[in-house]
């Protein structure tokens, strides 16, 4: 196949930095453009210079310059910069892949409206995993959907900025649609005080911060007398950025529209 030219946003990050690691090794994969905020201390040094390679990609400071390079951007920063460069993606006719969590429905509005005109996938979690996971979810609830409390426990590093994750409420999202339900109406965000009894059809969430853990995912369905909890633990962020690979390549030639990791890997 023709190799894909991706541009990655956020190069000098977490996940920047995996992905700069997983396009490196991929063969139908081509860097061809490494970007960050202005300011950032590694403007000008190769992509690959974090992870003891060389690239041959400076990174740098020019987001419509490297998104212009590309086929496709991968983008995991901030909502505020992902709607910036999707703007910029969406004038130059470039596909997307979008890994960052926490945008409201403004942002996720603008995001469906702009895949009206280029290809783009849009997933809080890469991993085939936790997508296998989000399946698994669908049939326990359709099992477990009278007599079981729903509860949903995420832990991340200590450097994560939004919650839950958007892991964690992709999950909640899909528990309540099994079980003819609407997150927003039954979702409960912590606990404190005096809360009253729990009531049955609510989903409630809890969230943990701590130290490097890379993102650990429960649901937990509680009944009297039993408990089942579907778990997903990851060790490393390498499958996120093997994922957005994939994401990348399912783009490869398509014109326009909003898909997940659902879609790319064939589990609709
Ligand atoms: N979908 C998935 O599979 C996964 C999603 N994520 C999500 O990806 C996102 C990034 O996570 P992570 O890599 O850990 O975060 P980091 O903070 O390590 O990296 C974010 C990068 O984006 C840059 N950035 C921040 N704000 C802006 C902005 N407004 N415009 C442009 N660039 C900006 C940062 O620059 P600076 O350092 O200057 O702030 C940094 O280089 C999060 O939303 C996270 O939840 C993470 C893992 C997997
Ligand atoms: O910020 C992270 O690290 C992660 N963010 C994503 C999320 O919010 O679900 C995916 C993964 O859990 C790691």
């Amino acid at each position: 196949m023709t190799p894909i030219r991706v541009a990655i946003a956020g190069a000098s990050g977490r996940m920047g930095r995996m992905l700069i690691e997983a396009a490196h090794k991929d063969e139908d994969i081509v860097l061809a453009a490494a970007f960050d905020r202005p300011g950032t201390p590694f403007i000008g040094r190769d992509a690959g210079e974090m992870l003891g390679i060389v690239s041959g990609v400076a990174i740098g400071d020019d987001a419509s310059a490297a998104i212009a390079a590309a086929d496709c951007v991968i983008d995991f920063t901030r909502p505020e910069g992902t709607l910036e460069h999707l703007e910029i993606a969406r004038g130059l006719g470039k596909a997307m892949v979008i890994g960052t969590t926490g945008f409201d429905a403004a942002g996720k509005a603008a995001i469906a409206a702009a895949a009206q005109s280029v290809p783009v996938v849009f997933a809080p979690n890469m991993a085939v995993g936790v997508n296998a996971v989000f399946r698994l979810l669908e049939v326990a609830a359709k099992i477990l959907n009278d007599g079981y409390d729903v509860e949903v426990i995420e832990a991340h590093h200590r450097f994560k900025v939004d919650a839950p994750s958007g892991t964690a409420l992709r999950m909640g999202e899909v528990v309540a649609k099994a079980l003819d339900r609407d997150l927003e109406d039954c979702a409960i965000y912590g606990r404190e005080g005096v809360t009253g009894e729990r009531k049955a059809e609510t989903i409630g969430f809890s969230t943990i911060r701590g130290g490097d853990v890379v993102g650990d995912h429960t649901v937990l369905f509680a009944g009297i007398g039993e408990r089942i909890e579907i778990t997903h633990k990851s060790g490393s962020r390498m499958p996120y950025a093997l994922g957005s690979m994939r994401a990348a390549r399912f783009l490869a030639g398509r014109s326009s529209g909003l898909f997940d990791m659902q879609d790319v890997l064939g589990l609709r």
